[in-house]
């Protein structure tokens, strides 16, 4: 039996590599799969892993429909025996139902791979309706951690450095400040950053639990 799969976990967790590793290892064995992805950080229909492996796939915007391309595909002679969807809390709620059409009714897996909640900690409405009807859901094994030790649970956004908690919620950024893009004059730097919840709440980035650090101690006036 055909399953829909979701794997996620925190921003940089391998859910990417985890994905072109699915990819080859059911390419090798002969199966015919189809990559896809959404608004990955190396650019248009691609998708990347932070380990330096990178696959063409193909781009979904608001306007693919995955159980059209399917019938389509295999109207034309193709054939798929599954398909790996990268960045799928960017997919919309009735793509996952396609995607959930697609295993059940032409019996082809599709491993789906995104984190769950955005940086105000709240579910993407991709990633919900994959926890709604995925016949499993599971957290990578890799655990992303937080400047204190702890493991990271939540996405935290800055704005040249400063976590916010209001704004779009797609801006496409990493993680490792070392490969941000400075900003150009008046524009923000967007950058992400995982943490765990207790520092998640009280908006307390690595770079902002640095300086409280550094800041001489408060004198005890009464
Ligand atoms: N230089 C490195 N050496 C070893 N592992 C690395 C290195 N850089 C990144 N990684 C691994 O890659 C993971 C991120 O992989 P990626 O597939 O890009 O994550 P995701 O798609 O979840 O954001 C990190 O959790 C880390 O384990
Ligand atoms: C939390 C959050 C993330 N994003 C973007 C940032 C990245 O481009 C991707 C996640 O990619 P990864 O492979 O899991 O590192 O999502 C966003 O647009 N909005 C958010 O709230």
């Amino acid at each position: 039996m055909a399953e829909l799969t979701f794997r996620t976990g925190t921003m940089d967790t391998g859910k990417s590599t985890l994905a072109l590793q699915t990819n080859h290892n059911h390419a090798a064995r002969g199966r015919v799969g189809r990559l896809f992805t959404s608004h990955d950080r190396a650019g248009v229909a691609i998708v990347s892993s932070r380990l330096g492996l990178s696959a063409h796939a193909q781009e979904v915007d608001g306007a693919f429909d995955f159980w059209r391309y399917t019938v389509e595909a295999l109207t034309q002679g193709a054939r798929i025996d599954y398909m790996i969807c990268d960045e799928a809390q960017f997919y919309t709620p009735d793509q996952i139902d396609q995607l959930a059409k697609v295993v059940d009714e032409l019996q082809i897996d599709v491993f789906c791979f995104g984190i769950l909640t955005d940086f105000r900690t709240r579910l993407f409405p991709g990633a919900a309706r994959l926890v709604e009807l995925a016949d499993r859901t599971e957290v990578l094994q890799v655990e992303a951690l937080c400047w204190c030790g702890k493991r990271a649970t939540h996405n935290a956004r800055t704005e040249n450095g400063v976590m916010v908690t209001e704004g779009e919620v797609v801006v496409v950024g990493d993680v490792d400040p070392t490969e941000q893009v400075p900003a150009v004059d008046d524009e923000v730097e967007v950058a992400y950053e995982v943490l765990c919840r207790q520092h998640h709440r009280r908006g307390l980035t690595a770079a902002r639990a640095r300086a409280v650090s550094l800041s001489p101690e408060p004198l005890p006036f009464s």
